[in-house]
């Protein structure tokens, strides 16, 4: 018999990280009382990975029988969300959907602050950016589904980025956030992420350059929460 039903545990919550992605927006609507989580008040642990695919075999190991993790499935705009698709269709043992969950999801063009300083010298260029100014983006970092997400605004606003190595793919939208963060390369960098990532002060130095930039208003990514089914139930 299982034991691990949410609810009648404590249990684990595998999700893709760092914070600030969408998945764990996600998260922390599913188990609100996490926020203030002082492990003993709370069943739940949220346990961020670093990427889909590692999130997802998670509830495949042995250790970790009370596990469950949440995935990105699909999205209106973009289709399947690959890591996933894969996961679902290989895995070794039969895996429960529990929940769905659905987000609304609207990207943000994030800019470091070197980069923003630069992109107002551009002619014309105040706050908000201007497109003028958004031309001189020549790198954009992002998850493969922001990118698609938002393909039809960077091949309008952002030019450069249509060049080999302009769009680069990386394993989540926050870790995007992250590195344009960091980058001091002296290239005009930027990253598709959730706002939160800079107006939340989660990355710092962070600004928007652009809100809202998904192709379509009515962006949604669709969520399961799973578990592996265990011996007995199969
Ligand atoms: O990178 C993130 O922030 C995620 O949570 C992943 C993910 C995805 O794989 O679809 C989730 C929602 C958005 O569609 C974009 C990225």
């Amino acid at each position: 018999m299982s034991t691990t039903r949410p609810g009648q545990a404590a249990f684990e919550v595998a999700y893709l990280g760092p914070p600030g992605t969408y998945s764990h927006q996600v998260a922390l609507g599913l188990y609100p009382d996490y926020r203030d989580n002082q492990a003993s008040s709370s069943k739940v642990t949220l346990i961020p990975y670093d990427t889909i695919t590692q999130t997802a075999a998670s509830i495949l190991s042995a250790s970790a029988p009370r596990r469950l993790a949440l995935l990105p499935l699909k999205n209106s705009t973009h289709g399947i969300v690959k890591e996933t698709e894969e996961f679902l269709a290989s895995s070794p043992v039969p895996v429960e959907t529990i929940k769905t969950v659905e987000l609304a999801v609207r990207h943000a063009l994030l800019v470091n602050s070197k980069t923003y300083e630069r992109l107002q010298q551009v002619k014309d260029s105040d706050r908000p950016l201007s497109d003028e100014a958004l031309k001189s983006i020549e790198k954009v970092y992002s998850h493969e589904q922001a990118l698609g997400q938002c393909r039809h605004f960077l091949d309008s606003h952002l030019p450069l980025t249509s060049s080999q190595d302009g769009r680069i793919n990386v394993s989540s939208t926050a870790l995007a956030a992250s590195m344009i963060a960091k980058d001091d390369s002296g290239t005009m960098v930027a990253a598709l992420a959730s706002d939160i990532c800079a107006t939340k002060g989660i990355y710092e130095g962070l600004k928007v350059a652009r809100a809202g930039v998904q192709d379509r208003d009515d962006n949604v990514t669709t969520f399961i929460l799973v578990r592996a089914r265990e011996e007995g139930q199969r």
